[in-house]
């Protein structure tokens, strides 16, 4: 395989190459546990800051610089393709994200639109901008939210914990959740192609909140439409990363939709997984985010006991189970950090 990355550990293990050691990098590895986020974070909104190209890549460079991971991840979110849809978003602050207009009737749902890559354009311009602050040192991830995740959000109007709109959607009125889930398809499939064009190195797909969901719906609602948006990527030589809540449950179908890793939430052990998935299938995971709060002994230890899980074993990027919490300490990141790339197998 051929890529100009001085450090392609990512690449490799997304292919199942051999490699000394996994590579690290974390979800949401840019965000509110640092400071330097905050100083940034105090002077614009979370929107102005994934829009404005020069201090998306200010804030993607940030664990770059500060923590030494082997893969950066574009800043921004998984909502930004429903706001270009029509979506009236905003982040309102220990809220979460909000959608002024949610869908709930059929008319809502054709007024979707879906030729909105012009919309978008600033992430294919951040792209390139953090291109040229990385210089080829390490991968660039660009990613999107999956149809039924970022569906759940434009039918909630926002969070929700147990999803109840949303699944009296997808009971009640299911061909409406088609139609809403196969128009964010195909804008997932031309921002994703935007974003390979404008030149990021991995792609993430978040189906965060997938394990709502039985085994029978998420086939139908969910691993259909991930399935269509991995098929129809011109990936080259880029790993399409696919990661939900819930894949201990869903992994063989997450791996069926053709993904080069799959990524495990904590709850599985991840050597399991990796044995159950067909050859060549790697994981991403799968620490509890939870761990980071321990003592730094213990945090060592327990990427120890993982490692030692996976020893042997081709195809395994090393990440947390979901997402970084703000409060976590710096110092323990950093530190889970330095404790992989030390790491020699
Ligand atoms: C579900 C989801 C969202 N966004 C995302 C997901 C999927 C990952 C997951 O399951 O956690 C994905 C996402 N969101 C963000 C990134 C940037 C890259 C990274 O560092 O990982 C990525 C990859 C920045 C962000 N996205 C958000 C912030 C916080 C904004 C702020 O500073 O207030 C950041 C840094 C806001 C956001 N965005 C979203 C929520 C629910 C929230 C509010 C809750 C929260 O704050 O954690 C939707």
């Amino acid at each position: 395989m051929t890529n100009n990355l001085q450090n392609d550990l990512l690449i490799r293990a997304a292919f199942s190459q051999p490699i000394p050691r996994p590579p690290v990098w974390m979800m949401r590895q840019a965000g509110r546990f640092m400071k330097e986020y905050w100083a940034i974070k105090n002077k614009y909104s979370f929107l102005e800051m994934c829009k404005t190209p020069e201090i998306a890549a200010d804030v993607t460079m940030l664990p770059v610089d500060l923590l030494g991971v082997d893969a950066a991840i574009l800043f921004s979110d998984i909502l930004v393709t429903a706001e270009a849809m029509g979506g009236k978003l905003s982040f309102e602050q220990g809220v979460g994200p909000l959608f002024a207009n949610p869908v709930r009737t059929w008319d809502d749902a054709e007024a979707l639109r879906t030729d909105v890559l012009g919309e978008l354009q600033y992430v294919g311009d951040a792209i390139r901008v953090i291109q040229q602050r990385l210089q080829g040192r390490i991968p660039l991830i660009g990613f999107a939210g999956a149809p039924f995740t970022v569906l759940s959000y434009l039918v909630e109007g926002g969070s929700s914990r147990d999803f109840k709109r949303t699944k009296l959607l997808l009971n009640n009125e299911p061909e409406m959740a088609h139609l809403i889930l196969q128009k964010i398809a195909d804008v997932t499939i031309d921002y994703l192609n935007m974003q390979i064009t404008a030149g990021v190195n991995a792609i993430q797909l978040f189906d965060s909140w997938a394990q709502a969901l039985s085994w029978n719906d998420y086939r139908t609602f969910a691993h259909t439409y991930n399935t269509q948006i991995i098929s129809k990527l011109h990936r080259k030589d880029i790993p399409v990363i696919s990661f939900c809540k819930g894949s201990s449950v869903f992994a063989p179908l997450m791996a069926e939709a053709g993904p080069d890793v799959v990524s495990v939430d904590w709850n599985a052990d991840l050597r399991n997984i990796k044995d159950s998935l067909p050859h060549g299938v790697a994981v991403q995971g799968n620490l509890d985010p939870f761990v980071l709060y321990a003592d730094k002994k213990v945090i060592k230890e327990k990427i120890l006991y993982l490692f030692e899980r996976m020893r042997g074993q081709e195809g395994f990027v090393f990440n947390l189970g979901h997402g970084i919490m703000p409060d976590i300490p710096f110092d323990n990141v950093k530190h889970a950090i330095e404790v992989v790339k030390e790491f020699n197998y």
